[in-house]
């Protein structure tokens, strides 16, 4: 039996892609009943077994095992998470961007942070090179192991290094309204054309309109889906103690916390809170973390 790639859901059908390279059409397919009874369905990103009917069309037979599995955008299998942050209009949002953060790392994505509209940052800036006002920024999240790049799709800059980065894996962005995800995404894929912000208001359409989710194909192998991702998030999946565990440099100071299952509030002995008065850990991160917590701790409140 063939195996394949889900890159596209509509209407109740799924197109698959071939594994095998000779078949560049994907197939289009129905799932199997049995899928419904068991209470799930395939999603884009999967890698299925799939089968062909006579006329042409195919079923999914069989989902194979997830490695990941978004709930928005629904995508599954997702290697690469691109969060992508504008440095100004709208503002360089720090908060969303560790919310984000706690996200991708719970939900085990690979992310690589883009700084974009770096050309509207102009003054202070060499030419090609970082805006000083950047520069303790980019330092911060790399130090605690996060890719970032500075782009703009405006220019062209970085646009190849998220192509490079997307080889032979599939990715999605993420990043609030208007900062440039969709402008990147046409500068990446020639043809793509997402309608960007400039353009939906010109027509006078609403923004946000709904649309499918689809993995477009990169000519290096990799797959991106073609949807502004998600803009926002909350809390839905993430307890106390999994958000301790998604900053991710608190792991070396926790494991020493006097208490197990500390919160680092003002427990007694708590290494975290030590490491950031001492300054190891930056007070924006400890500030942003002591912020889901209580948005954690309220959520359960209500509910
Ligand atoms: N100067 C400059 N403007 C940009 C850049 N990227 C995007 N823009 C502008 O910023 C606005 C928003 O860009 P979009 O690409 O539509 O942003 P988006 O994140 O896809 O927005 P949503 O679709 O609302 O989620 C548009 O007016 C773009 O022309 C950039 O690199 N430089
Ligand atoms: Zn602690």
């Amino acid at each position: 039996m063939p195996t394949g790639l889900i890159v596209k859901a509509l209407s109740g059908y799924y197109y698959v892609l071939a594994d095998d390279e000779q078949t560049t059409e994907a197939v289009q397919c129905r799932a199997r009943g049995i899928f419904k009874k068991r209470g799930i369905s395939p999603l884009v990103g999967d890698r299925v077994v799939y089968g062909l009917t006579e006329n042409g069309e195919g079923t999914v037979d069989e989902i194979l095992p997830r490695s990941s599995e978004l709930i928005r955008p629904p995508v599954a299998n997702i290697d690469l998470a691109v969060l992508v942050f504008s440095v100004t209009e709208p503002a360089l949002n720090l908060p969303l961007l560790d919310k984000f953060l706690v996200h991708t790392e719970s939900a085990g994505l690979d992310t690589l942070i883009c700084l974009t509209k770096h050309d509207l940052l102009s003054e202070g800036s060499s030419p090609g090179g970082v805006s000083e006002e950047l520069a303790p920024v980019i330092r911060l999240y790399e130090s605690i192991g996060y890719p970032m790049l500075v782009t703009s799709a405006k220019e062209g800059v970085g646009v190849s290094e998220i192509y490079g980065r997307l080889a032979g894996r599939i990715g999605v962005v993420a990043g609030q309204s208007g900062v440039g995800k969709s402008s990147l995404l046409n500068a990446m894929v020639p043809g793509l054309s997402l309608e960007t912000n400039e353009i939906s208001m010109k027509l006078g359409r609403g923004k946000h309109t709904t649309r499918h989710v689809e993995l477009i194909r990169l000519q290096n192998g990799g797959l991106i889906a073609d949807t502004p991702g998600f803009s926002q998030l909350d809390f839905l999946q993430v307890d106390a103690e999994g958000l301790s565990g998604a900053f991710r440099e608190f792991a070396p100071y926790a494991a020493a916390c006097r208490f197990r299952g500390c919160l680092h509030l003002h427990e007694p002995g708590c290494k975290v809170q030590e490491a950031k008065e001492a300054g190891h850990i930056a007070a924006s991160r400890y500030n942003h973390y002591i912020q889901f917590l209580n948005e954690i701790k309220d959520k359960k409140r209500r509910y």
